[in-house]
């Protein structure tokens, strides 16, 4: 039987378009909470048996055959040996890549990531310190494609940062490890890495075991067991925010070649069954020329089986009204990534607010941004685009408030904070702002 992908045809002009978007958009109920069940399980296993319980897990769910944590560790002599064995080509690229990522995150910690302070009218001083945070723990993901860029755009942040040790988890399907995953981790400076992978490895780093110490973040993207196993421990540590299976939302105008917008669905179908690819045109002809390229491009993709399922399961082909439309749906939906396949993007780019990264123009693929050309790769999904923000330097530090009040100024503000301390019935803290007025 010949494979195909068939993204579910809408209009929004039929009767039942709310209902039937609606249920594409989310994924079942059932199949969530089966997921939220396992991991559940992983989770309680890890903080009860510790290493024993990953060693277990690792080997059910990976097949990776260890006797003690000890084999689970990489070497730094593993992650160097691994970066001289590449062929040139491959340690330029990275090298490339990591400088562009280099450079982009170094610009954002001089934009959003300093500290900075004032002195009031009374010379007090006011301000806010920013800090590195000590240790952290990257998920790397590596099921069903192993993804050295993803140590790239988890690492170097938190190296801009400055945290003073970068913990990095990636699973290793049957014991198989990717040199490129590797060697990107040298590359990045990784301090330690482990090859355990999924919910018992979010476990181990939020918990910390006998061999894994705990850390205080948890950063990275990863399937739904990840994404579910991160939102369960948040508040044992930190996390950067729900990264799951990947998501790309075309909005198109016509008048890219329909071959380019075929595959740049492919590009993100091609990640995992749940992974959902979206377009949106006004143009009912230039849909059904996509549709044709999907048909004639989907053979030759080495990936095709998991394209097809995350297409037919979870894509849309979508026939707006007209772009002001198309931009107000993609707003609803708050995409991880959106393309604007457009001959003029910057007319649409303000009536865009909610979506991980917004790519402009036709050259711009969304697979440069997953590469290469600087912002982070780890994007909010399914539809946290409203509240979260992509992977950055600030994920790496937190802030906290300086206060020096001088003399002058604990006259002004004791005044205040005693009435109010009092309108609250806290009378401790009316006194001790008492006692600092001169008149007391
Ligand atoms: N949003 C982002 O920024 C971003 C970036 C890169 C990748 N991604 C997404 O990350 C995901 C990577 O997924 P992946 O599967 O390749 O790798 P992964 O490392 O996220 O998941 C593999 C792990 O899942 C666990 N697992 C698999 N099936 C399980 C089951 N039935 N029960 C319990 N645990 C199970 C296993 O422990 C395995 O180690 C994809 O969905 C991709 O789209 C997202
Ligand atoms: N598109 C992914 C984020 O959803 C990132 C990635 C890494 N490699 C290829 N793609
Ligand atoms: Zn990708």
């Amino acid at each position: 039987m010949t494979l195909q992908a068939r993204p579910l045809r809408l209009s929004t002009t039929d009767a039942d378009f709310e209902s039937r978007f609606q249920q594409r958009l989310h994924w079942s109920a059932d199949a969530d909470a089966q997921i939220e069940q396992r991991v559940a399980e992983i989770l309680q296993a890890v903080q009860q048996e510790g290493d024993a319980a990953v060693l277990r897990l690792s080997r059910q769910l990976d097949g990776v055959q260890a006797e003690s944590m000890a084999q689970l560790e990489l070497t730094q002599a593993e992650l160097a040996a691994a970066f001289e064995s590449l062929p040139s080509q491959q340690r330029q690229a990275l090298q490339q890549a990591a400088a562009r990522i280099r450079r982009y995150h170094e610009a954002q910690k001089q934009a959003a990531g300093q500290s900075w302070s004032y002195r009031d009218e009374d010379g007090s001083l006011l301000g806010q310190k920013v800090t590195p945070l000590d240790r952290v723990g990257i998920y790397v993901p590596g099921g069903k494609a192993a993804y050295p860029s993803s140590v790239l755009m988890n690492a170097i942040p938190a190296h801009v940062a400055g945290v003073a040790e970068i913990l990095m988890v990636v699973p290793t399907p049957r014991g198989e490890k990717n040199p490129l995953v590797l060697a990107a981790a040298y590359v990045a400076g990784v301090t330690r890495a482990f090859t355990i992978g999924g919910a018992q490895a979010v476990a181990a780093l939020a918990y910390g075991t006998a061999s894994i110490p705990k850390v205080d973040k948890i950063t990275g993207p990863g399937n739904a067991y990840v994404a579910s196993a991160k939102k369960h421990v948040f508040g044992q540590v930190g996390i950067d925010m729900i990264a799951g299976p990947s998501e790309i939302l075309v909005l198109a105008d016509g008048s890219t070649p329909p071959d380019w917008v075929a595959m740049d669905l492919f590009s993100q179908a091609e990640h995992d069954e749940l992974a959902q690819s979206i377009l949106l045109c006004p143009d009912a002809a230039y849909l059904d020329a996509v549709q044709r390229e999907i048909d004639r491009l989907l053979p030759g993709m080495p990936r095709a089986e998991i394209i097809a399922k995350s297409l037919g399961g979870r894509g849309a082909l979508i026939l707006t009204r007209d772009m002001e439309e198309a931009c107000a749906i993609s707003n609803r939906i708050a995409p991880e990534h959106l393309e604007v396949s457009s001959r003029e993007p910057q007319q649409w780019e303000p009536l865009l607010r909610h979506a991980g990264a917004i790519f402009l123009g036709a050259y711009t693929s969304e697979s440069l941004g997953d590469y290469c050309a600087g912002p982070n790769h780890v994007l909010p999904t399914s539809g946290t685009a409203r509240f979260s923000s992509p992977l950055g330097v600030m994920d790496f530090q937190k802030r906290s408030s300086l206060i020096e009040v001088s003399e002058q100024g604990a006259q002004t503000l004791g005044r205040i904070a005693s009435v109010l301390a009092h309108g609250e019935g806290l009378q401790a803290h009316a006194r001790a702002a008492e006692m600092r007025l001169k008149d007391a």
